[in-house]
Parts: C-alpha cells; sequence; structure tokens
C-alpha cells in the first residue's frame, strides 16, 4: 500500500488495539479497513488472494462488532431505532390504559355542569371524594360479588323494569341515540377516547338528577343510551345498570373480551347475549391454532431440515409459492392481532426465554438476530415445477448458459471443481418483460438448490439502517443451507452506481454485497450463486459487474419464439388458428417483448366473448362461446403494441456488445 495508507491503517490499527475506542469507533475504523484492502486492490497494489483473505479476516472482525450482543464490545443495534419508535406507539394488541384518573373525571365540563346542577337542586347525592371510579374495563355485578363497583347498600334496590337480573330493552344495549340530550351528549364527548369502561359509583343517597341511577357504565364512546338520558328525570329506572352502546365495533369487542375476561358481569343477563358468547368462540377458536411468527419459524426450520435430502423428487412435486411473514396464517377480520414489535412486558419476558427459544438453528448464525434470521428465511421459495425450461420460449442461448451454471454442476460438483468451477455471479440483463424473472422462477424449480429470492426493496426499505446486517445474514443463511442460488430482481436498485451524493446507509449496503460476494467468490468450497436480473443493467456499479462475472443478454424473443409463446397460451384455451394465419400473427408482432405478447393473447381471447350479444351474455353455457380466431388477434393488434422502443433497444445491444457474455 502506499505510505499515506499504511499510516492510516496503522493509526487506526492502533486505535483498535488500545481498547479504548467505543464499539462504534471500532466498527468504524475495520469498515476503513475493508474500504483500504478494497482500495489497494483495485489499484493493483495488492494480490487478489491476499486481498482476498484480508477481506475475509476484516469482515469477520467487523461483523462480530456489528452482532454481538455484549453492549461493551458489539453494537447489536439491529431495529434500535425503529423500535425505539415503535415502543412509544399503541397498537391495538396493547393493554388499553385510560388517561383518565380520578381528578380530570371531576374536572370534565360535563361533569362540573352535572354536578353544579345537582347542588343547585340541593339533592347533590355524592362528595367527590366518595365517588369511585374503576377504569380498565371491569365492570362488577353490584358491590355483591367483590368487582370493582362498590355500590351501596341502600343503592342496591329491587331490579325494577330492567333491573340488573333482567336485560335492559335491545334498543338500550345495541345502538346509540343519534339525538342525544346534551348533557348525555357531553358525556359521551368528555369519555371520547376514555376505558373500554367507566364506572361511577356514587356512595350517596339516590335520588339526584345527576347520579340518580345506581352507576353509570360507558364503553367511552360518544353515543349514548335512551335509558342515560331518561336518568336525568329522576325516574325509577335509574336503578337499573345504564349502558352507552359504542359505535365502534373494535371497542365494543374490547368492552366484551374485558368482562369475559374478569369473568364478571354487571349485565349478568346481558352478558349471555350473542355477541360475548360469539366473540369468545372465535378467539379461543383462532388462538388455538396461532403460531407466533418465531414459533412457525421453528416449525418451518423443522421442516426444512427433514425435507433436505427429499429436495430433488420433491421438486418435481411442490408447487411454487412465495412465503411471506405471516402469510401462512390468514388474517380474518376476527383473528388475533399480534404486533410485530415487542411490548414492554413482553421484552422482560423474552429475555428471559431469549436463551431457551431464539437459539439460532446453526452454530454460524449465533451472531444474528432471530429476527433478521426470519425475515431472510422468510424469503425463501419453496420448490416446484410450475416453471420448467420448456415454459420460457426462446433464449437458447441463455437457458443453456445457466443449465450449464447452476443444474450441471449441482449435480456433479465433483467434476466441475478448479478451472471449471461455475462463476459465483450471473447477471440477467434485457428489455422489460422478456422472461428475466422467468428464469429466476425456473431456476428455483429446476435447480434443485435452496433459492432466496430476495427483492431489493425489502434490503433497502424494510429496515432502514439495517440494510448491511440483511446483507451478511443472506449470505450466512446461504452459507448454511448449500447449495444457495441468491435472485436479486431488479437488482439495479441495489447496486447502482455509487455516487457522492447518496445516503449513507445505501452505500454500506453496496460495500457489504461487494464483500460478501468477493467472499462467496474467493471461496472455492462455497456453492452459492447469485444471479442478479435487470432491465438498466447501465445504471449498475462497475464493481458488482465485475462480480457478476457471467452477463447474459435476455432479448426480445424472435419469431420461433413469438411463435412458442402463442401457441402454449392458446393451447389451453378452444382457438382455430392456421398454420397460415399464426405465420401472420407472427410476422404481425415483430418488435414485441414475451410479455407483450401475453397480453396480445389476453386480448385476443377476450374477441369470443365480446362477440357473445349482450342478452346472451348471463345464458350462455362456456361450450357455446365460439373458439378464437385470427380476426381476434387481428383486433388485437390494434389495441396491443409493443412496449420496448428501437432506441432503447440499442442501448441493450450496445451494452450487450461492451460487458455481454453472449455469443
Ligand atoms: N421467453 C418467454 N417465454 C414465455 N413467456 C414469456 C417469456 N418472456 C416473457 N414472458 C411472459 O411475460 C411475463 C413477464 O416476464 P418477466 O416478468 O419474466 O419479465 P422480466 O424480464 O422480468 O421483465 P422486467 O425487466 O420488467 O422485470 C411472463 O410472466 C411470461 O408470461
Ligand atoms: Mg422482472
Amino acid at each position: 500500500m502506499s505510505r499515506a495508507h499504511l499510516d492510516e491503517w496503522q493509526r487506526r490499527s492502533f486505535d483498535i488495539s488500545s481498547g479504548s475506542c467505543t464499539p462504534e469507533q471500532t466498527a468504524d475504523a475495520y469498515r476503513a479497513h475493508i474500504l483500504s484492502i478494497q482500495y489497494a486492490w483495485a489499484s493493483a497494489e495488492l494480490s487478489p488472494a491476499g486481498a482476498a483473505s484480508l477481506l475475509r479476516t476484516y469482515s469477520e472482525r467487523y461483523a462480530t462488532v456489528l452482532d454481538s450482543d455484549d453492549p461493551r464490545t458489539g453494537l447489536n443495534n439491529y431495529a434500535e431505532s425503529a423500535l425505539h419508535l415503535a415502543r412509544n406507539q399503541k397498537n391495538h394488541s396493547d393493554k388499553w390504559e385510560s388517561s383518565l384518573t380520578f381528578e380530570n373525571v371531576l374536572n370534565l365540563t360535563c361533569v362540573q355542569k352535572m354536578m353544579q346542577a345537582g347542588s343547585e337542586s340541593g339533592t347533590l347525592p355524592v362528595d367527590p371524594a366518595d365517588v369511585n371510579i374503576t377504569v380498565g374495563g371491569e365492570v362488577g355485578e353490584g358491590g355483591e360479588k367483590g368487582s370493582a363497583l362498590s355500590v351501596p347498600p341502600e343503592l342496591k334496590r329491587e331490579p325494577l323494569a330492567h333491573g340488573p337480573s333482567a336485560p335492559p330493552p335491545r334498543a338500550e344495549m345495541g345502538r346509540g341515540i343519534s339525538n342525544p340530550l346534551s348533557g348525555a351528549a357531553e358525556w359521551g364527548r368528555g369519555l371520547e377516547g376514555a376505558p373500554p369502561c367507566l364506572t361511577l359509583a356514587p356512595k350517596a343517597p339516590m335520588g339526584s338528577p345527576m347520579f340518580g341511577h345506581n352507576y353509570i357504565s360507558s364503553t367511552g364512546n360518544a353515543s349514548v343510551s335512551q335509558s342515560s338520558v331518561s336518568c336525568t328525570s329522576g325516574s325509577n329506572v335509574h336503578n337499573q345498570p345504564v349502558f352507552f352502546s359504542s359505535t365502534n365495533p373494535s371497542k365494543r369487542k374490547n368492552f366484551y373480551s374485558s368482562r369475559s375476561e374478569s369473568n364478571r358481569s354487571s349485565f349478568p343477563s346481558q352478558g349471555e347475549r350473542e355477541p360475548r358468547g360469539r366473540g369468545q368462540r372465535g378467539e379461543e377458536g383462532v388462538s388455538a391454532n396461532f403460531r407466533t411468527a418465531r414459533e412457525q419459524f421453528i416449525v418451518d426450520q423443522q421442516k426444512k431440515h427433514s425435507h433436505q435430502g427429499q429436495r430433488g423428487s420433491a421438486a418435481n412435486i411442490a408447487t411454487i409459492t412465495k412465503k411471506c411473514l405471516g402469510a401462512s396464517r390468514s388474517r380474518g377480520a376476527s383473528s388475533k392481532f399480534v404486533s410485530p414489535m415487542p411490548r414492554q412486558e413482553e421484552e422482560s419476558y423474552s429475555k428471559d426465554n431469549k436463551q431457551q427459544d431464539t437459539q439460532p438453528v446453526d452454530e454460524r448464525l449465533k451472531n444474528f438476530e432471530p429476527k433478521i434470521i426470519e425475515l431472510i428465511m422468510s424469503e425463501i421459495m419453496d420448490h416446484g415445477p410450475p416453471v420448467a425450461w420448456d415454459d420460457i420460449a426462446g433464449l437458447e442461448f441463455a437457458k443453456a448458459t445457466i443449465k450449464e451454471i447452476v443444474v450441471w454442476p449441482m449435480l456433479r460438483p465433483d467434476i466441475f471443481t478448479g478451472l471449471r468451477g461455475p462463476p459465483k455471479g450471473i447477471l440477467l440483463f434485457g428489455p422489460p418483460g422478456t422472461g428475466k424473472t422467468l428464469i429466476g422462477k425456473c431456476i428455483a424449480c429446476q435447480s434443485g438448490a435452496t433459492f432466496f429470492s430476495i427483492s431489493a426493496s425489502s434490503l433497502t426499505s424494510k429496515w432502514v439502517g439495517e440494510g448491511e446486517k440483511m446483507v451478511r445474514a443472506l449470505f450466512a443463511i446461504a452459507r448454511c443451507h448449500q447449495p444457495a442460488v441468491i435472485f436479486i430482481d431488479e437488482i439495479d436498485s441495489l447496486l447502482s452506481q455509487r455516487t457522492d451524493g447518496e445516503h449513507d446507509s445505501s452505500r454500506r449496503i453496496k460495500t457489504e454485497f461487494l464483500v460478501q460476494l468477493d467472499g462467496a467468490a474467493t471461496s472455492a468450497e462455497d456453492r452459492i450463486l447469485v444471479v442478479g436480473a435487470t432491465n438498466r443493467p447501465q445504471e449498475i456499479d462497475e464493481a458488482a459487474r465485475r462480480r457478476l462475472a457471467k452477463r447474459l443478454y435476455i432479448p426480445l424473443p424472435e419469431a420461433e419464439a413469438r411463435r412458442q409463446i402463442v401457441t402454449n397460451l392458446i393451447f389451453r384455451e378452444k382457438s382455430q388458428l392456421g398454420a397460415d394465419e399464426m405465420e401472420q400473427v407472427v410476422q404481425g408482432t415483430g418488435g414485441f417483448s414475451g410479455a407483450d405478447m401475453t397480453q396480445l393473447c389476453r386480448e385476443a381471447a377476450l374477441g369470443p366473448i365480446r362477440s357473445i350479444r349482450l342478452s346472451d351474455i348471463a345464458t350462455i353455457t362456456p361450450e357455446q362461446v365460439r373458439p378464437i380466431l385470427y380476426t381476434d388477434f387481428q383486433e388485437a393488434l390494434k389495441t396491443v403494441r409493443p412496449s420496448v422502443s428501437s432506441k432503447d433497444l440499442e442501448l441493450y445491444e450496445e451494452w450487450n456488445k461492451t460487458f455481454g457474455c453472449g455469443r
């Protein structure tokens, strides 16, 4: 290295070894080391072998600092910022806590007014200090069963028209009224955002216009029941519990479930009504099948390992489905919401249990957070036959090359060694809609390797600032599941050229990616292949371009390929297209991409439907629909146009000539 670089290197090494650096400074120093090595390598100051060995050493040390759980030596700042934000947010799974306190209930304007009204009429029944307020959803059955309510004996008068033992009229329970009197409406307004149940239990005698009823329970919403309005008149009906129904279903559900949890009800007979029973049954049913994401991950891992040996044969029978986080369970309206963020009370639990249930599956993954591993694992694609090589029309050279690089070495690793070792990176580039993603899917089905399909956006946006960790974890996991193929669609958004003005985090992701790609490329025993696909090859960073050694042009389909696409597609439908007519279609679609051809066939397939008279459309049977004809293609050709311009095409051809590996 040059002298200036050496001095800098020594200074950083001294800082690291002095032990006086914070983990952040140490990580920065290692990162700078890695960049220096890359720089020295790029400037031919270091041999490739030397650079690779140094890179490996320093990447490992760098990773150790970043991933260590020990706060004195490691950063382990995974999602720290996101979690910090999330911790202060409330969500549906959080326990409801009211901001209402005894003081601020009494300070509510509506309460003040009612108290004033009561004192003016000389029948103020309650001293504010004697009001018991229960906040948080527990509604008891009077004071009798030791509930949260304390109702004085004198208030426990015989149930009247529909007292605690009889269900109140449906109107009281189920609906709010649309024109509440002002006092009652204020109650509602004042309690907006109040707890699921607010219970006021005056200890003083009855008879007040204000607290003339035993207690008022509210779901905290603005709607007010009919009987709560009538309570201001001081009628006997006040002796029964008054229920403020909620117009908000989730609050109503909270209300019922909180009652079922406490197993006590202030409305015994009402409590047996349908909503509660249904809610309970529904929730029990869901929780019986419910698995947390972590449990699901462990189960998936076990399944995966037990099926690993049968991969080749399983590939032919499984179907291709991309797993997403949480996708394996349905999220019906009644399903239980589980926050992806740890709640405070859960955090202490999870810390205690961390050792037991968050153990990484592989020793090599022990430095990575389970959340990251889970996220990466969720991107693994199942194997299956939906895309076979024959489904990809044309592209013979690309298909043969990929088979040579991907399939055969997986089958015969003993032959493909040394100079015959397959390249570790492939770039599929070409105009949009030409089958690059299709090839990715085909590799997933046909290679027999563990297939990771990563979208650049999942690395760059899901965990802002954590992308480089994701990249490291991705390669570490791939190393544990060899042979592995990492397919990165739209790779240009991940590895675009580095510029001065770009954000630090995306620069770090790119650097990390290049480092990892080099690690995979230089290690002969690693069987990891990175396949990138892009329709903007010119935007890819030159260092990335070099690492994706096999750059295959995926051009627009030629006449024969277009014929094959049309034949494959209309083969499944009722059609009458003679050889000459097919030829006409093929000749008329020069410049169409595979996706354009698919669109053309879809449009033509609608022709027979459009020819049905409107009056017949309701009664016609599928057999009566006429076959697809050449005229339908002619009509379709009037509306479907090629999506790739000839100017763009020139750019691809040019790039292919300069950097492509085709013939
Ligand atoms: N060679 C082909 N053979 C058969 N079908 C094709 C072919 N090329 C494209 N198609 C059809 O076009 C659709 C889109 O293809 P695909 O998503 O692979 O394009 P792409 O090259 O990845 O495009 P983009 O660069 O915009 O991502 C495919 O689902 C398929 O129906
Ligand atoms: Mg694509």
